[in-house]
């Protein structure tokens, strides 16, 4: 279950209550106290800030609590996780002052036209002399946020500010986000394109399908920076890293297994591609209305329509509950709540769920973990987090260090090997498939692979020092 802290100010007369009665009364609506701090203390009178840790949703059911509490006046209620968000997660902060006028000459005019002449002469030296050999852009529309749907791109801001503390701070890498107020395909790509110059990278995040297909490859083909769907493969890479090490716990073989994929959008098409080339045999794509099976007729769709045409997908038609009997993994990107504990319990022993969708998942974590041998989220609240946090910064430190023009399948394949690779055979178990985003061994060893592959694959423009 997911916690919050909210700090609510309370106003008290001692005559009336005492704070033994507050206690009481936060622990019956199901809160936590964990910190309390005296604002002001009269005789009569006392104002106190007291922080409760409480489960999600239940945050007014504490507050009436307290409100219905003689002697209490609840002044100010905040919320941490929107004092987080307050103003904005980052900035950009100069590298050096601009303290006297000689320095105002080097940084600014007149000096800094001779840098920009030597640009000018040679356009590859804007990787030495400016931020692009460390920034990326983070580009949404919006359409896609999380499991939230086309919330558009002023509510998707919070999301890419996020995804861009994460690359800093795990990475390294500079990250800007970029919410864009277009659906337009044409569009998107016409003002990624005429942005670009100043990144060394483009990720795409949270642009909903099909048209992010189109947006991504033809960026690709048209930009000579790496472009990187962050929901399509991050996501992928994460799940094949995690369904290794699972597939390990349960003993069994991957081109053995019955895949269930549900959810056949951006994340979804690219974990059945991943799936499909880490050797899959039998994969059941599930989207709205039901299975996409092997041989049917999906003009409206390309990627779906490239799905039905390969041999390893099945020709068994039907909703996600008549296909899910038997199946070994369930893979969810779709949304909340469409998996029911009796769904789950059709699949076969030792089975493995991962249900990603965000904030929500496919199913109920606590229900599920009852009855399945490895079960994962997207969430940072229970064991076995499967995010795509702990791809990009990873992938993007190794594309800008050596300068690659693409991330390729073979980067991707690498990256996915890296990150199951940093859990032991000795640490591996049902709790441990998937290495913490606070491990600092990923993005050091996600680089690495992904560097080897660019350079091995031609893509690398640069062997950075450690390499040489
Ligand atoms: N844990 C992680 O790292 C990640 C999780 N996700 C989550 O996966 C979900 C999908 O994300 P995207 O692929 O980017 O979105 P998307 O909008 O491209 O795709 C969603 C797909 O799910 C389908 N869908 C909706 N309701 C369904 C249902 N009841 N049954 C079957 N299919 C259904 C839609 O038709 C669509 O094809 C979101 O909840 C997102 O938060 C996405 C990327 C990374
Ligand atoms: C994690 C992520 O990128 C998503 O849920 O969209
Ligand atoms: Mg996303």
């Amino acid at each position: 279950m997911a916690y919050n802290s909210i700090i609510v100010r309370l106003e008290m007369n001692h005559e009336r209550i005492n704070f033994g009665n507050v206690a009481s009364a936060v622990s019956k609506a199901g809160g936590d106290i964990t910190s309390i701090d005296v604002i002001r203390s009269g005789q009569l009178n006392s104002v106190r800030d007291i922080t409760i840790h409480v489960a999600d949703q239940k945050d007014t059911e504490v507050i009436d609590a307290l409100k219905q509490l003689p002697g209490i006046v609840v002044v100010n209620v905040s919320d941490q996780t929107f004092l987080a968000h307050l103003g904005g997660k980052i900035e950009v902060t100069p590298k050096m002052p601009i303290k006297n006028r000689d320095d105002l000459s080097k940084v600014y005019t007149p000096g800094v036209a001779r840098v920009s002449n030597a640009i000018h002469e040679n356009r590859e030296k804007a990787y030495s002399l400016t931020i692009k050999r460390n920034t990326v852009a983070v580009v949404t529309d919006g359409t896609a946020v999380l499991g939230l749907g086309d919330i558009g791109p002023e509510a998707a801001a919070p999301v890419m500010e996020g995804k861009a503390m994460l690359f800093k701070q795990l990475a390294g890498v500079d990250a800007f986000p970029i919410c864009l107020n277009t659906k337009d395909t044409e569009e998107i790509i016409r003002t990624i394109k005429n942005i670009s110059p100043i990144f060394g990278g483009i990720n795409l995040e949270d642009i909903s399908s099909p048209r992010c297909f189109e947006i991504e490859t033809r960026l690709a083909q048209e930009l000579d920076i790496p472009v990187f769907h962050d929901d399509q493969h991050g996501t992928a890479i994460v799940v094949v890293a995690g369904l290794l090490n699972a597939l390990k716990v349960v003993g069994k073989r991957i081109e053995h297994v019955r895949v269930v994929v549900n959810g056949i959008g951006a994340a979804g098409v690219s974990i059945c591609k991943m799936l499909l080339a880490a050797g899959v045999t039998r994969l059941v794509p599930v989207d709205r209305e039901g299975a996409i099976v092997r041989g049917g007729g999906y003009d409206h769709h390309p990627m779906w329509a490239w799905l039905a045409q390969q041999p390893q997908v099945e020709d068994k038609a039907g909703t996600l509950q008549e296909v899910i009997g038997g199946a070994d993994v369930f893979i969810g990107v779709s949304r909340g709540n469409v998996l029911s504990a009796a769904d789950v319990e059709q699949m076969a022993s030792d089975r493995i769920v991962f249900a990603m969708a965000n904030p929500t998942p496919e199913i109920d974590p606590e229900e599920a973990m009852k009855i399945v041998r490895v079960f994962a989220t997207g969430r940072s609240d229970y064991p076995n987090q499967i995010n795509n946090v702990l791809v990009f910064p990873g992938v993007f430190r190794g594309a800008l260090d050596c300068r690659a023009r693409s991330i390729n399948e073979p980067m991707k394949l690498a990256a996915a090997r890296a990150i199951a690779a940093v859990v032991t055979a000795e640490e591996r178990n049902e709790q441990y498939i998937i290495p913490s985003i606070f491990n600092e061994q990923v993005v050091a060893k996600v680089r690495r692979a992904v560097v080897e592959a660019a350079i091995l694959t031609g893509v690398a423009r640069r062997i950075p020092p450690d390499f040489r």
